[in-house]
């Protein structure tokens, strides 16, 4: 009888549902598997109004389609607290930063294993990401590989997560193609089957624009656009509008073409130049964390990812103290976006990742 009841607990999954194709898709599969599924919604955005109410409406139409019950929990203040006060600090100090990865670890992850546990009795969790989980006996490590399907691979934004969490993660769409996904939703006759796809960024879809985002918390403050020898060159309405690498939208006419290749948030100055002066050759990351090895105790080969849909390029990682590592490009990058996350991969394993640190000035 014991047994038999630990199997049972072990079969119970907490899934969260977005009310996406893919991740009614990932609850049909996990039903279809004979997994006790429970959905879960997570509130996440204030204000965003009809938009999220349409999300929790398709994803309880979903679990009542599959027979399984729905749970709606209240994070609003988390979502604050994590992604829009994180981006507006970001952006008024001069970075760009990369909400995705803190949403899934802080916002995600973390809130929906620990309501699992809580109150459900449940130590699994699903969502319907596009990424793999191996475990590694011979390191005792839980492995985070790309998913099969690379052009939706989200392992970029994946690589923060823990071990304790990756233990408890079932990703059933990794080994699967976006268009398995939609057929397997349209077999299943799920509500969600022809639902179109999300953006990448969920904060400007509600938006508009990340710009329009913005300017809700942070208010125009003009500047000076100056080269690198502090010439002024143009005018600004607030940092907090530019990138690093951006070329469009500078409002300057020059013989070459001209990119952000820094911003001066302090002394509220965009400096600009031309592709050369916009490329580096290494940087430093924080808030490391390594994923599928343990931390190294000296450099290792790898290819980095500098951006969501950048090509990972050779590089060594040297690993520093404090959670934190350089990364040696064996060429030379184009815009390397402090704020943006560094994931560093061995073939489709993520070793592992950080946040791209400001350069000194
Ligand atoms: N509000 C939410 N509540 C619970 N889980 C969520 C929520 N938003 C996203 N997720 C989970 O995270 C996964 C990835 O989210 P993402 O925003 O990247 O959407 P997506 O890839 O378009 O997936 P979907 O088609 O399911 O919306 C989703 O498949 C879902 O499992």
């Amino acid at each position: 009888m014991v047994a038999i009841a630990n199997l049972q607990k072990m079969k119970k999954v907490v899934v969260g549902l977005s009310g996406g194709v893919d991740s009614s898709t990932a609850a049909a599969l996990l039903h279809n598997q004979g997994y006790d599924v429970i959905g879960l919604t997570l509130w996440l955005m204030k204000g965003k109004g009809q938009c999220c109410s349409e999300g929790m409406l398709d994803a309880a139409k979903i679990c009542e389609q599959l027979g399984v019950p729905h749970h709606v929990v209240d994070i609003r203040d988390v979502f604050q607290t994590y992604i829009v006060d994180y981006l507006v600090t970001g952006y008024s100090a001069g970075i760009t930063p990369l909400p995705c990865s803190q949403c899934n670890k802080s916002v995600k992850f973390g809130p929906m294993l620990h309501y699992a546990k809580e109150n459900l009795d449940c130590d699994k969790i699903s969502t319907g990401h596009y990424a793999r989980i191996n475990f590694n006996p011979d390191t005792g490590r839980h492995e985070l590989l790309r998913a099969l399907d690379r052009n939706k691979d989200q392992t970029y934004f994946l690589y923060d997560l823990e071990q304790d969490i990756l233990a408890s993660v079932i990703f059933p769409l990794g080994e699967l193609q976006k268009t398995d996904t939609r057929r397997i939703a349209a077999e299943h006759e799920l509500e969600t089957a022809d639902k179109p796809e999300s953006q990448d960024l969920c904060l400007v879809e509600s938006n508009g624009s990340m710009r329009a985002f913005l300017d809700k918390y942070l208010a125009p403050k003009e500047g000076d656009i100056v080269d690198i020898d502090g010439k002024i060159l143009g005018k600004h309405d607030g940092t907090h509008h530019y990138t690093i690498g951006q070329r469009k939208g500078l409002g300057i006419a020059a013989a070459e073409p001209l990119y952000v290749i820094s911003i001066d948030a302090i002394n509220n100055r965009v400096v600009v130049g031309d592709r050369t002066k916009a490329t580096k050759p290494e940087c430093t990351i924080h808030r490391v964390n390594w994923v599928s090895i343990a931390e190294p105790s000296t450099p290792i080969r790898a290819e980095v990812q500098v951006r969501y849909r950048s090509a990972p390029v050779p590089v060594t990682v040297i690993p520093l103290e404090g959670a934190r590592a350089k990364i040696v490009f064996d060429e030379p990058q184009f815009s390397i976006t402090p704020g943006q996350a560094a994931v560093w991969y061995n073939g489709e394993k993520v070793l592992g990742g950080g946040i791209i640190e400001q350069f000194p000035s």
